[in-house]
């Protein structure tokens, strides 16, 4: 490998994640450049969230490597966690307290400090459109409103690479779409590497670069959606790909026990 070669923002080799019996992840082997919207796809247990919970050091892996932002998240994992942002599938905004609280804790947590804390503190606010509402509680706040505050508070700290479980589940279109927006602002602004999963065929065609399908915990097929399309015929769509590599067909709207979990979550914080 050349030495000027830039640093992927995500390298796994061979990684694989077993609980007891079941092996939920099995030899994945796949390279994330810096500045690319990576759309991780798959149907339910196929293993996508154990993939960004061993990415982001929250769960060890049972063999193989993996480097974010150039380190090992087995032996660096506190090099890693300063380079990475994390938005979990459940909301992770606390209700009882008003964005700005929220703000502040996250940038606390961080490590931010003084008027470096309060200058991301206001960016953050203006970058989730929640200037004149910094000061409500999130719980009177809408599901797209709060999806925007948890990805300004996990980019508080200008990560090389941001993970999201399904950003978008639950919000309607136009909030979804919003949400893009903001996804595709830190890409360009910051050339952020942008991990999500989805279970959303439009956001994976039009919000990213590049795909990868997961089946009972391998990748079975990485590219372009464009190339995806192509590689299984010459009228195929997204949908055909999917079921084509995971012999899963989606229901409108993705899953339904995830969009009920999302929403119940959403009821806890109001
Ligand atoms: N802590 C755990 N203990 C035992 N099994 C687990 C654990 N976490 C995940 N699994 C299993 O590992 C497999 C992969 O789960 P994972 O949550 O990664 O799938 P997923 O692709 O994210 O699914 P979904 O789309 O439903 O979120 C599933 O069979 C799941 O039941």
């Amino acid at each position: 490998m050349a030495h000027d070669e830039p640093i992927a923002a995500i390298a796994t080799a061979v990684l694989s994640k077993r609980f007891n019996h079941l092996v939920a992840l099995d030899r994945v082997t796949l390279t994330v450049a810096q500045g690319t919207i990576f759309g991780l796809l798959g149907p339910n247990g196929a293993g996508k969230s154990t993939a960004i919970k061993i990415l982001t050091t929250l769960l060890d892996a049972s063999d193989g490597l993996a480097r974010v932002a150039g380190f090992d998240v087995a032996k660096d994992p506190v090099e890693v966690r300063r380079r990475i942002g994390y938005v979990p599938q459940l909301l992770s905004a606390d209700g009882a307290l008003t964005a700005i609280e929220n703000l502040n804790l996250s940038a606390r947590l961080y490590g931010l400090r003084g008027k470096t804390r309060a200058a991301r503190v206001r960016d953050a606010l203006a970058f989730a459109g929640l200037e004149d509402l910094g000061d409500r509680l999130v719980r009177t706040y809408s599901g797209g409103m709060i999806r925007r505050l948890e990805i300004a508070q996990a980019t508080l700290h200008v990560p090389e690479v941001l993970f999201l479980d399904e950003p978008t589940i639950g919000l309607d279109p136009v909030a979804r779409r919003t949400v893009w927006d903001k996804l595709l602002e830190l890409r360009q602004r910051n050339g952020m590497a942008i991990l999500i999963t989805t279970h959303d065929m439009e956001e994976a065609e039009v919000l990213c670069d590049e795909l990868g399908i997961l089946h009972q915990g391998r990748l079975v097929v990485t590219g372009k959606p464009e190339e995806l399309k192509a590689g299984v015929g010459p009228a195929a769509t997204l949908e055909d790909v999917f079921a084509h590599y995971s012999g899963a067909v989606l229901e409108s709207g993705g899953n339904y026990r995830e969009i009920r979990e999302s929403r119940s979550a959403m009821r806890r914080l109001g």
